[in-house]
């Protein structure tokens, strides 16, 4: 006999990257009998019907979670209390709300008073991503290996934790539990500084036009064009990631602006062995990532067959 699939009914709002790719890794899966997908872009919601991403797809998401036992905000985390107040009302006595939000405090912070006490609020952040958008470019393997951190509020009940926890490891990814103020911080300097450097660099780069001229584009098969790739990340989202995690992202780029003044000085002074030794030191960090296989040693990105093609 077949086995039952961990939740009867999962609704995702937002079926966008991410979402997408959860849509195709729980159908991989096999880890529900009914997915049903909302989005406020018909013509995301119309690509997600045509790729068969679920079951049912509904514009409205107070229709989607009905009877849902897992709900998973998959939008900007700037409509998320938009969002919670559409569904609260609809929501099952029982049911897990999750999200995958980049940012956690401001998560707990726009939903705990919105959601009803009968259900269990668990925000998660997968760790993982790409630089596109929309409901083509997700893909099943987004997770595979991979952390999941689950930041659950003091009501979340345990069984509910585990149930959330059971279903990212079917996904493929690896859960860590951790404090939301603790995630924004750490979050901070591994992930929105280094999109806010980025974004900078590139637009840095773009403004100084006349002394770069085409010559941006033409040279940028190197380090710059890493850079490129994160600056192409999705600008509501990230616009969204600023706005609501702003105090550890400033207490993170004050750390960052220091550092990067004493690296100006060793420049300037032509300390070698200031830039020798620091650059040994992060040399050391990237063979230590590769060696816990977060990251493959290829002279490009990991994920550049699924990630790198030009739209
Ligand atoms: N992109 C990444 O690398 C990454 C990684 C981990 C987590 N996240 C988080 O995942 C979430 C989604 O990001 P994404 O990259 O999938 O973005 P995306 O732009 O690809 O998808 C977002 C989707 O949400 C829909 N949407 C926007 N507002 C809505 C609303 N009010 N109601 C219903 N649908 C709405 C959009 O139409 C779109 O389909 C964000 O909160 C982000 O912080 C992103
Ligand atoms: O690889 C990328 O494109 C990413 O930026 C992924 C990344 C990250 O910074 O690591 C981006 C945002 C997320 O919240 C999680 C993952």
């Amino acid at each position: 006999m077949a086995e039952k699939p961990l939740f009867d009914r999962i609704a995702i709002i937002g079926i966008g990257l991410i979402g997408s790719s959860i849509a195709r890794a729980i159908l991989r899966g096999n880890l529900t009998d009914e997915l049903v997908i909302s989005d406020r872009s018909p013509q995301h919601l119309s690509e997600a019907e045509k790729l068969e991403l679920g079951h049912a797809f509904h514009a409205n998401p107070s229709d989607a979670v009905k009877d849902a036992d897992l709900v998973i905000l998959c939008t900007p985390v700037g409509t998320y209390r938009e969002i919670g107040e559409q569904i609260a009302a609809g929501l099952k006595a029982g049911a897990i709300v999750s999200d995958v939000g980049s940012v956690k405090e401001h998560v707990v912070n726009a939903l705990q008073d919105v959601l009803p006490a009968h259900v269990d609020f668990i925000p998660g952040h997968p760790i993982s991503g790409t630089e596109k958008s929309g409901p083509k470019h997700g893909f099943a393997e987004l997770f595979d290996q991979r952390f999941c951190i689950l930041t659950p509020t003091e009501d979340a009940s345990q069984s509910a934790i585990d149930r959330l926890k059971a279903f990212w490891e079917a996904i493929g990814s690896d859960v860590e539990i951790m404090d939301a103020k603790h995630h924004d911080l750490v979050l901070a300097i591994t992930s929105h500084v280094p999109h806010l450097i980025a974004y900078n660099i590139v637009g840095t780069a773009d403004d100084l036009e006349s002394v770069t001229k085409s010559e941006v584009i033409k040279f940028s098969a190197g380090g710059f064009r890493d850079f490129t790739r994160i600056a192409a990340s999705d600008p509501i989202m990230w616009r969204d990631v600023f706005l609501t995690n702003r105090d550890a992202v400033l207490e993170m780029l004050g750390r960052f602006l220091e550092d990067l003044s004493m690296l100006q000085r060793a420049v300037r002074d032509s300390d070698g062995e200031m830039l020798e030794g620091l650059f040994t030191r992060t040399r050391n960090i990237r063979r230590s990532i590769i060696d816990a296989g977060q990251e493959t040693d290829a002279p490009d990105f990991g994920r550049k067959h699924h990630s790198d093609k030009a739209e």
